[in-house]
């Protein structure tokens, strides 16, 4: 097969002026105020905020082993919403189910209104993927990948090549956009792959594992660019391994063990009076004990 020939023009891209602000999500009102007459007295309370996400009875079996054993969670928009869990608990058999990447054996996902599975189209429109492992077209240069993604989303050049510039500055990626996604690290692989799931600007973001291989300032970088995206309205769905980052940027929370949710709420509400981490290792069954393990402490040589 041959290579896709794709019209970029990174030259352009590199001298259009970098704006650091990633455009604002589609317009979604984050937290309406409506009146209401309490015993004579008028008082603001918050109305209902919109469903973005509802999965509803997920279930995925690999021949006998059930990964995700009936997963039902509602996410409203504007939050920032973390998805933790031990290795194995079943978190990206949940999103690739959510984002239309594995077909459940069971249960619906609903994004903005629109069922994944009966509706694919409609329900990608709305949303950015960060999928595990990184499935990309590694074989662009950066700047293709983000030209191919915007395309890809109907959006008119002029449009890609802008919001590609201002991806890139923020990302940190201006000097790297004309080289091959393959030879990029594991960190600015994620990030392109982050700027690529971005530059339609979705409702929803699904990221998987975001944050991993990626050094701390560039981290600090993109954690800013979510939270701008959710102070928009906005609303980010991620999986990590990483309490305190999830514990410190996440509004909401559920902890997924053996493909079930043991816990979901508020990160207050999840947490209690413990840290998040406190509170995962309870729920996930507490910590292993280094028992039998004595060979090692004794050198072979
Ligand atoms: N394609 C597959 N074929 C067979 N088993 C699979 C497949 N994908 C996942 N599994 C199994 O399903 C279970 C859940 O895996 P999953 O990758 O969803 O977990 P996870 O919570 O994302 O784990 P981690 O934190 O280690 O990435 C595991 O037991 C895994 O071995």
């Amino acid at each position: 097969m041959t290579d896709p020939v794709v019209e970029t023009e990174p030259e352009e891209l590199a001298v259009v002026e970098p704006v650091v602000e990633v455009e604002p999500a589609v317009e979604i009102e984050p937290v309406v105020e409506v009146e209401s007459v309490v015993e004579g007295e008028t008082v603001a309370l918050p109305a209902a905020r919109e469903t973005v996400l509802k999965i509803s009875g997920l279930v995925k079996r690999f021949d006998d082993k059930t990964a995700v054993a009936g997963i039902d969670l509602e996410i409203e928009a504007g939050s920032f919403f973390g998805i933790v869990g031990p290795n194995g608990a079943g978190k990206t058999t949940t999103l690739s189910m959510v984002t239309g990447l594995l077909r459940p054996d069971a249960g619906t996902v609903v994004v903005h209104g629109a069922d994944v599975w009966a509706n694919p189209v409609v329900a990608k429109r709305t949303m950015g993927v960060l999928p595990d492992r990184l499935r990309l077209f590694d074989r662009l240069t950066g700047a293709q990948l983000l030209y191919y993604s915007g395309i890809l989303h109907g959006l008119e050049k002029s449009v890609v090549r802008s919001r590609s510039a201002d991806l890139s500055a923020a990302f940190g990626l201006e000097d790297s956009l004309d080289r091959l996604v393959s030879d990029y690290s594991a960190g600015m692989t994620k990030k392109i792959a982050i700027a690529a799931a971005m530059i339609h600007s979705p409702r929803l973001l699904v990221l998987d594992e975001p944050f991993e291989s990626v050094d701390p300032v560039s981290a600090a970088n993109v954690i800013e660019i979510l939270q701008k995206y959710v102070a928009a309205g906005g609303t980010v769905v991620m999986s990590s391994h990483t309490m305190n980052l999830i514990e410190r940027i996440c509004d909401s929370v559920a902890v997924v063990v053996n493909g079930a949710v043991l816990a979901t709420g508020t990160m207050a509400e999840v947490r209690g009076d413990k840290s998040l981490e406190d509170r995962f290792v309870e729920l996930a069954g507490g910590r292993k004990a280094a028992e039998g393990m004595e060979w090692l402490h004794k050198f072979s040589d």
